[in-house]
């Protein structure tokens, strides 16, 4: 099973979406960081075969997915950003539909949606409308419809918008879980929801692919350019205008303000200890992006 991505750009207009991003997946998941606009709905949609590049190439196992979309499509599972559901339809009544869209016969979906009604805990409120679902339970239903053909590529984009911490981290979970067997795809903006789950993380900006690695290589790289400095509120906004702020903390002795830069930002300042977070502002900023 294998993804592979090789210089692709998609331009809209005189608008550059994407600029020469080449990638190769293999099972598990892959975290997609990056700030708002920089072109990962955009990718997905492409890898979800909706859309096609402007210049580039998407293989799955060696078949070009613009020349035979459908080779992919059988084997794909999408959860788009934007996903809605029909508030007047049940869970079940609703995973039927999408079940019969998506060619399976009556007797697979009935068998399926059961077995993902159990998984996704939503069992107890199959015959409830959805129209009355939370964001994460919608959330839920919108898992179990791109997990209908039990698919080996599974895209989600920005899944945990919505979402409450409890409901995040049972999300996370649960793809934990799902990501055995197949390609997973989470696309967000937000670190902690790719870090304790996603084995590699591609982060992108600008429509660039700025790196593509593990975790723990990514937090190394920033090593000793992690440095807490105490400084008075009204010089807070002067370091935010000169530096990377990771986070800025009002305690008793002044701000504590997170800074991640190479060098070291004022005399008294002390390091710290790197993070996932300090790694992605620090590759986000250093393309010229706001993270
Ligand atoms: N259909 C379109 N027509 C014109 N421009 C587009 C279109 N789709 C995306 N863009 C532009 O391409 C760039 C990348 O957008 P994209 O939605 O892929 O980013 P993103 O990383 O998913 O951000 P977000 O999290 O805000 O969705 C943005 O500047 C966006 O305005």
């Amino acid at each position: 099973m294998e993804l592979q991505i090789e210089q692709v750009s998609k331009t809209y207009g005189s608008k550059s979406a994407l600029n020469g991003v080449s990638l190769k997946l293999k099972p598990g998941v892959v975290g997609l960081l990056g700030p708002n606009g920089a072109g990962k709905s955009t990718l997905m949609r492409m890898l979800a075969t909706i859309e096609q590049p402007t210049t580039g190439k998407i293989t799955w196992n060696g078949v070009d997915i613009a020349r035979q979309p459908q080779i992919l499509r059988q084997e794909l599972g999408y959860l788009p950003q934007d996903f809605g559901v029909y508030p007047n339809l049940t869970p079940l009544e609703f995973l039927d539909y999408m079940a019969a869209m998506k060619g399976l016969s009556a007797k697979t979906a009935r068998t399926r949606i059961n077995e993902l009604l159990e998984i996704l805990n939503l069992s107890h409120d199959r015959k409830r409308l959805l129209g009355g679902f939370s964001g994460g339970m919608r959330q839920r239903v919108g898992i179990a419809q791109s997990l209908l053909n039990d698919p080996s590529l599974l895209i989600v984009d920005e899944p945990t918008v919505g979402l409450d911490p409890g409901e995040r981290i049972r999300f996370r979970n649960l793809l934990s879980s799902l990501s055995a067997e197949r390609i997973v795809i989470l696309s967000t903006h937000i670190v902690t929801d790719v870090e304790s789950i996603a084995p590699t993380i591609a982060i992108m900006a600008k429509g660039r692919l700025v790196t593509y690695a593990e975790p723990e290589n990514l937090i190394q790289s920033v090593e000793e350019k992690v440095w807490n400095c105490i400084i008075p509120a009204a010089a807070l906004q002067d370091m935010q205008e000169k530096y990377t702020l990771s986070s800025a903390i009002q305690r008793s002795d002044g701000i504590h303000a997170r800074i991640v830069s190479d060098l070291r930002p004022m005399p008294n300042a002390t390091l710290l200890p790197s993070s996932l977070e300090d790694a992605y502002l620090y590759r986000v900023s250093s393309l010229g992006a706001t993270p």
